[in-house]
């Protein structure tokens, strides 16, 4: 099985993939969270610090492209194979209303035509391998067997499935029912996403689905960045190796991320997740949420640290 770490907008930059990389060894491949190409030619400092091959040194790392614009996309994978990449993944799956809003994301496959012509066009254009992460359709599963049958006519390196439809977010269970079939009738191979965030819900998936050797983890991996080790071996992180894991990644965002709030404001989105795997994390999440400079936010996590049980520990 290959455990492929999911895309994560504000969450898993070049920072937090080192960090993980350095403490977490289970992981295959990273996606970095989308970059959005425009007709400007240029790409973000944001954007370019985090493919830089010097920052993502002995990571492998697959570049995502959220677009609509055939041309744009072309520009941008040819720019990231320059800088060495052999693989670029296109976004069919975010969900948020200023993306879909504009036809990108999982907005670009409720227009089904012209994901074809665009998907003729950069598979015509382009030297690079092509994946894609998509959802189900845009407002309902119905629309994935179509969808499915523009995908067969390309030879993608990968196809990603979240089996969610765009007005899902993120809640209601993926349909299992839909990715059995794209199963059968895929000619790529694929790759699952969605809810393996505990080994009970991996061991039903990986008996339910017995030929898929590669999966996709989000959110369970950053509450558990040790879940791909968990699934593989059941080997569970203790505190020392999660504590210092949380101070790689926060000395990382110090060092380039300027003023304490807006480094809290990095850590802070990251321990809404990880707080799940203490016990009674209540009163030490309130804590480490109202610490208004590094000071505080250090003493709250140390003492979280200290305090608190690790789940794994108890049950
Ligand atoms: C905060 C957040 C940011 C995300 N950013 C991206 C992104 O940049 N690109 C993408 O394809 N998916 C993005 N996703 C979706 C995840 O990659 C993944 O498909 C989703 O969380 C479902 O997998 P999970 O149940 O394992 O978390 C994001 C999800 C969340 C919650």
């Amino acid at each position: 099985m290959k455990y492929y770490f999911a895309p994560m907008e504000g969450i898993t930059g070049y920072i937090y993939r080192n960090a993980h990389r350095k403490y977490f060894k289970d992981i295959d491949v990273y996606f970095t969270p989308f970059i959005v190409p425009t007709q400007h030619r240029v790409f973000s400092s944001r954007e370019k610090n985090d493919f830089l091959p010097e920052h993502n040194q002995g990571l492998e790392v697959i570049p995502q492209i959220l677009t609509n614009k055939w041309e744009d996309f072309v520009w941008a994978a040819g720019e990231l194979k320059q800088y060495g990449y052999q693989e670029v993944n296109l976004n069919l799956g975010c969900p948020s209303a200023t993306v879909v809003s504009k036809g990108k994301g999982s907005g670009f496959i409720g227009e089904p035509d012209k994901l074809d012509h665009f998907l003729e066009e950069i598979f015509a254009a382009l030297d690079i391998k092509i994946s894609i992460k998509t959802r189900i359709g845009k407002d309902h599963p119905d629309e994935f067997s179509h969808l499915m049958e523009i995908f067969n006519k390309y030879p993608l390196s990968e196809l990603i499935i979240h089996p969610r439809v765009q007005k899902d977010f993120y809640r209601n269970e993926p349909n299992l029912l839909v990715f059995k079939e794209a199963l059968i009738s895929s000619k790529n191979p694929l790759c699952y996403n969605g809810n393996l965030s505990v080994t009970r819900e991996y061991e039903t998936f990986i008996r339910d689905f017995p030929s898929i050797d590669r999966v996709m983890m989000g959110r369970g991996l950053i509450v558990n960045p040790g879940l791909a080790g968990d699934f593989k071996r059941g080997d569970k992180p203790d505190k020392k190796r999660l504590k210092a894991f949380h101070d790689e990644v926060l000395s990382g965002y110090v060092e380039i991320i300027s003023g304490d709030r807006n480094v809290l404001f990095k850590m802070k989105e990251l321990w809404a997740y990880m707080i799940q795997i203490f016990l009674e994390g209540d009163k030490h999440a309130k804590k480490i949420r109202k610490s208004q400079n590094l000071l505080d936010y250090k003493n709250a996590v140390e003492s979280l640290f200290e305090e608190l049980e690790l789940k794994w520990n108890i049950l």
